[in-house]
């Protein structure tokens, strides 16, 4: 479905390349994980896939055609294909929760119809079954600035759920989550896009969950793709060695004060 050859490509906002000659095909309904230390490049892989911005170099190719070679339209039509949550979903504050999640289903809509559903939204069942599946069952009509951190993340999801998209792309989904809820999460994310024949890109901090759930594994270090292939392949020495960086050096710490008892007196 999208393949990425040889792909290098700065962060969005930047100009330095981040990524390094990045391979990865994704096919139509694989469901696999992108690990890597923080600053590994995977929100810069997860961007490239959802054609945010194009590569510095290298090829893209979606369905065997480059979408950075059409037009602006042709390209903004393909991206209704593509369902991006973010990690900070970038929620309009006072709008209404079905609202902001129907607002996925609008690339794919004629202009009159998506200002139907802006204003009085029609699908709101599907907004509800979609929040319903990720434990906010009595949010929809709240504003989004009533809701925490972890549930707004979870209406950013519910936006891939609703969506008509055949490629999901969650970018550290599980950041605001517990831990109870973020195995629940996946394990929606995983049902719905198996469901729906949809491929489902994640990235994860969490690399037991992203071993646990998903048949392939991507690990990013510095930017290059430094493994990729079932979770069984990935042995404890690959791991510290993606993590690495981020245990090296560790800052010199003054020796901390001895403990003063506390006169008896003052335990009481
Ligand atoms: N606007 C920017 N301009 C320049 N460099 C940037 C910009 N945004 C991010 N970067 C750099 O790009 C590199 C890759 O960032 P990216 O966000 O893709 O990593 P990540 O693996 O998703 O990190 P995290 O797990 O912390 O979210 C990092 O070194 C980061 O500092």
């Amino acid at each position: 479905m999208i393949a990425l050859g040889g792909i290098d490509a700065a962060a969005l906002g930047g100009t330095a390349p981040v990524l390094h000659g990045v391979n990865l095909a994704v096919a139509a309904g694989e469901l696999l994980a992108v690990i890597g230390a923080s600053g590994a490049g995977k929100t810069t892989l997860l961007n490239m896939l959802a054609l945010m911005q194009a590569p510095l170099a290298g090829s893209l190719a979606l369905d065997g055609t480059d979408p950075w070679l059409q037009t602006r339209s042709a390209r903004q039509r393909l991206r209704a294909g593509i369902a991006l949550a973010p990690q900070q979903p970038p929620l309009p504050p006072r709008q209404r929760v079905a609202v902001a999640v129907l607002a996925a289903r609008l690339p794919g809509m004629s202009l009159a119809r998506s200002l139907r559903t802006l204003w009085s939204p029609p699908d709101a069942p599907l907004a509800q079954a979609a929040l319903e599946q990720l434990g906010l069952p009595d949010k929809l009509w709240l504003r989004v600035d009533r809701l925490s951190g972890g549930e707004r993340q979870r209406v950013g999801l519910a936006r891939l759920l609703v969506s008509d998209a055949r490629l999901w792309l969650a970018d550290e989904p599980l950041a605001a989550l517990d831990p109870t809820r973020a195995e629940q999460v996946l394990t929606v994310l995983r049902r719905n896009a198996a469901e729906r024949g949809a491929a489902l890109v994640c990235s994860l901090h969490q690399v037991d969950l992203a071993l646990k759930h998903f048949p392939r594994v991507v690990a990013l270090r510095a930017g290059r793709v430094v493994y990729d292939g079932p979770p069984g392949g990935l042995d404890e020495e690959l791991l510290e060695e993606l993590y690495r960086s981020q245990h090296e050096s560790p800052p010199e710490l003054a020796p901390l004060p001895q403990a003063v008892p506390l006169p008896q007196a003052m335990c009481r």
